[in-house]
């Protein structure tokens, strides 16, 4: 074992075995215990893996309140007041993150700021259980087991945590998955509509101005604004002026009023944690752009450290300006494309006139000409669902009418209802399930999910009750077979509750994490799965846009398993009716999954949730998050998103070309450019997808889901998709040195020879038609994996242009029966 001494004191460790390592650890002068306790700690953390090691390094800090612990994740680095703090990752932590990490959390312990978490957030005290006049039998001994469950409960927090962090730490009940529920944000409604309201202009010199420009394109979240929409935010930045020692801003502080973005003028300004300073910004620099976007507290408090001038914006003019410009921008966009094709369409009716009779009066040609209305091209491609049609064909959805008409007869009241258990746990109340006797349906005795939904919750957001009814007057419109149903509304004065199909496979996020009985975590699915859901996903999701509806909330926790293996969207609180050619801008969902332009207040359309389903992918093949990174807060996510590419897939995930290429093509920043934009088909008939059975079959469910135990069934389920991949990982220095040693170039390879992983005695190699080496390529004794960062691949290409043979033996190629295009992520 290396060990490395930074300057900070903190060490940090490379193991010899290759496994990665980091450990480094703060601690106080007075080390007494702490909740976790050190040794404690280093047992369990070696009892997860031995390989895992930590070392500690002796450093000093300050104390912490309760509430900056709250704001921080909690993941890498944790502490008790007053006690040891330690830091630690994964051994299974991909390099990439791994440095990211190191750089953050080492990197900032040098500049002695303090980003030590605390291990857990206080229970929620508020009982928001069902009132007892409402109790159904056995509700007593529920309640109490649930009171005992929400007193324990750890409050959802908005950070995913590394599958070694999650095995160390998370004790085994039943409750634990909601610490990694992601919690879903929402900006809040505008006070006049963006149509109605009239953008400020506030004076300024020539100098103030071109200072706000320089800030505005220096800042991820307002440099792609169009120039027109840049002028009206300079417009309407107001001047400010604050003496020294003014507060601009307090720690913690969610209102209305401390929703401003600010560019400092003249002056100096510090953030403070907790009293302590973490940074300071000068003349030119900006702070303040999270509050743009949505009402979150304040991280640090802002005092200035002189008398200083600044330029701020508060959060209603930016988002009205930006609705407002953009919206009218998007007419004037749709309304001189339709001028410029009426005009080509005249002129060439004009053309044709002119060549066929020229000898006509000018005049006549002239004429406005009768347009053919001409018919739409169909895009080729399987049908877009009719429920219809469905009505005729499958019994199941014939089951639910009759279910929902017997519920509103024998179940129309709350009461009629049996309260059995605790089935999952939402924003503002809980989802039970719960049983009705239907006479007349077989069997009589049915289940059902419960979505209780409190309306009187101090924690409720303002706009939380129109959220709800929003969901359901959605759901009561939608009848389709991968999307929940809705068979009743009970409404008091305390909660409204959806009565709703109950789907019993779970989330898919507990498909994507598994934990075993020995408490270690594996993630993501195969391959195989994966697709299928995608599949069934995306034709759902061209169903709502079809009916003009963004989900706005696609994440693993929105998609059920139902009973036969295949994907049900739940929770449409954000789903939203958008008509055509339009656009929308309230800034929803959830931070890991939103798109660039919800980030950016460029306007949302269907691209949105296609974005959100290439997130999902890369999260179902990879287990991680291709943005999110476990030490990040918010701000920094959403930048992340907005500038960065997706993390380079772990090398020890098998995934194809094809999977590879559909996660860029909806990771696509620009929405205009990502897949299925123009159409749904775009996305149907991804190469992907090539091979899936008929959608209609999968409409009536007369296919069967793929599982997990068919996984190895996988590799062979289509011809052309190459896979290549150990699920031991090999540390990358070690395989480049034997590529040396083993390869011998020999010849011109012409195309793409595929062969299937399970076939590992053969080199395997995927080339683009220029015959350079870019992807796969496996031996049994150097089971390499496939590259993921673009310097690999280069560095290999030169290596491994032509053709290849290993240990002197020729390898055998097939022809290539397809041509592979784009084989390999850009
Ligand atoms: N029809 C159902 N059948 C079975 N379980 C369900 C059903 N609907 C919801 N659940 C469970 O309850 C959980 C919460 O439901 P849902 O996401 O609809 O609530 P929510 O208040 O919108 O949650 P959040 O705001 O946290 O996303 C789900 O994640 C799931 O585990």
């Amino acid at each position: 074992m290396k060990k490395k001494n930074d300057s900070s004191g903190s060490e940090r460790s490379v193991g010899d075995d290759g496994i990665k390592y980091v450990a480094g650890a703060v601690r106080n002068e007075n080390p007494t215990r702490s909740s976790i306790g050190r040794s404690n700690l280093v047992e369990r953390a070696r009892a997860f893996d031995p390989k895992f090691d930590i070392s500690f390094s002796e450093g000093k800090f300050s104390t912490h309140t309760a509430e900056s612990a709250r704001r921080s994740s909690w993941a890498n680095l944790f502490r008790s007041e007053k006690e040891p703090a330690f830091l630690f990752v994964s051994p299974t932590l991909s390099d990439q993150r791994r440095k990211s990490m190191e750089e953050r959390i080492l990197g900032n312990m040098r500049d002695e700021q303090n980003l030590l978490l605390s291990r857990r957030t206080p229970p929620k005290t508020v009982p928001r259980l069902p009132k007892h006049n409402r109790v159904g039998p056995n509700m007593k001994a529920l309640l109490d087991a649930s009171e005992h469950r929400r007193t324990n409960a750890v409050k959802p927090v908005h950070l995913r945590m590394t599958n070694a962090v999650k095995s160390i730490f998370v004790d085994k009940s039943p409750i634990n998955k909601y610490a990694f529920k992601l919690k879903k944000v929402c900006a809040p409604k505008l006070k006049v509509s963006a149509e109605a309201f009239q953008p400020p202009v506030n004076p300024k010199t020539s100098w103030q101005r071109s200072l706000l420009h320089k800030a505005i394109n220096d800042n991820f979240l307002l440099k792609n604004t169009h120039k027109k929409t840049e002028e009206a935010l300079v417009d309407a930045m107001e001047t400010v002026t604050v003496p020294k020692g003014g507060i601009l801003a307090k720690q913690g502080d969610s209102s209305e009023q401390e929703d401003n973005f600010y560019v400092l003028q003249e002056g100096k300004v510090e953030f403070l944690l907790d009293n302590q300073r973490v940074k300071t910004a000068k003349a030119g620099e900006s702070f303040g752009e999270e509050r743009l976007l949505l009402r979150v507290p304040n991280e640090t408090t802002v005092k200035a450290m002189e008398s200083s001038i600044l330029l701020r914006l508060n959060q209603y003019d930016f988002r009205s300006i930006m609705e407002k410009t953009i919206a009218e921008e998007w007419e004037e966009e749709s309304q001189r494309g339709k001028k410029e094709q009426a005009e080509a369409s005249t002129q060439q009716q004009a053309r044709k006139v002119h060549k066929k009779d020229t000898h006509k009066p000018i005049k006549k040609i002239q004429k406005p000409m009768k347009q053919k209305t001409k018919k739409e091209k169909k895009p080729k491609g399987p049908e877009l669902f009719d429920p219809k049609s469905l009505e005729k064909h499958s019994m199941e959805f014939k089951r639910q009418v009759e279910i929902r008409r017997s519920i509103k007869k024998h179940a129309k009241n709350w009461d009629d209802l049996e309260f059995i258990s605790v089935l999952g746990e939402g924003q503002f109340g809980e989802v039970w399930l719960v049983a009705a006797i239907l006479p007349n349906i077989d069997p009589s005795r049915q289940e059902f999910a419960l979505k209780i939904q409190n309306k009187n919750d101090e924690e409720i957001r303002d706009d939380a009750v129109a959220e709800i009814y929003q969901e359901i007057n959605v759901l009561k419109q939608i009848h389709h077979p991968f999307i929940v149903n809705l068979v009743n509304v009970y409404e008091s004065e305390e909660s409204i509750d959806m009565l709703l199909g109950l789907i019993p496979g779970g989330e898919l996020w507990d498909q994507i994490h598994v934990e075993d009985e020995h408490g270690k975590w594996t993630s993501g699915i195969s391959e195989r799965r994966a697709r299928f859901i995608s599949y069934v996903l995306a034709d759902t999701l061209a169903f709502l846009h079809s009916r003009e509806l963004l989900f706005r909330d696609l994440k693993p926790e929105n998609i059920m398993i139902d009973k036969d293996g295949y994907p049900i969207l739940i929770d449409f609180g954000f789903a939203k009716k958008v008509p055509k050619g339009s656009l929308t801008f309230t800034f929803c969902g959830t931070p890991n999954y939103v798109a660039p332009e919800i980030i950016q207040n460029t306007g949302q359309s269907v691209g949105v949730d296609h974005w959100a389903l290439g997130v999902v992918i890369y999260e179902m093949i990879s287990g991680e998050n291709p943005f999110f990174c476990d030490d990040m807060c918010q701000v920094e996510l959403y930048e992340t998103i907005v500038s960065e590419a997706p993390y380079a897939m772990r090398d020890d995930k098998a995934a194809s070309n094809q999977v590879l290429n559909i996660i860029d093509k909806l990771l696509q920043k620009n929405p205009k450019k990502r897949l299925g934009y123009d159409s749904p088909m775009e996305l149907l008939l991804d190469p992907w997808f090539k091979g899936m059975p008929d959608l209609n079959e999968i409409r009536t469910k007369r296919v069967k889901a793929p599982t997990e135990e068919d996984a190895d069934q996988t590799l062979s389920f289509e011809e052309e998709n190459t896979f290549a991949s150990s699920k031991e990982a090999e540390d990358m220095t070690l395989v480049e040195e034997k590529i040396e040693e083993d390869v011998v170039v020999v010849g011109e390879l012409p195309l793409s020879p595929v062969k299937t992983m399970k076939d590992s005695s053969k080199w395997i190699i995927n080339s683009t038609s220029k015959g350079k080496l870019k992807g796969y390529y496996m031996s049994p004794k150097t089971p390499l994996q496939r590259t993921t960062s673009r310097e690999r691949r280069d560095l290999l290409n030169k290596k491994l242009v032509d053709v290849i043979s290993l240990d002197g033996n020729a390898v055998e190629i097939d022809k290539p029966t397809k041509k592979h295009t784009n084989a390999t992520k850009k």
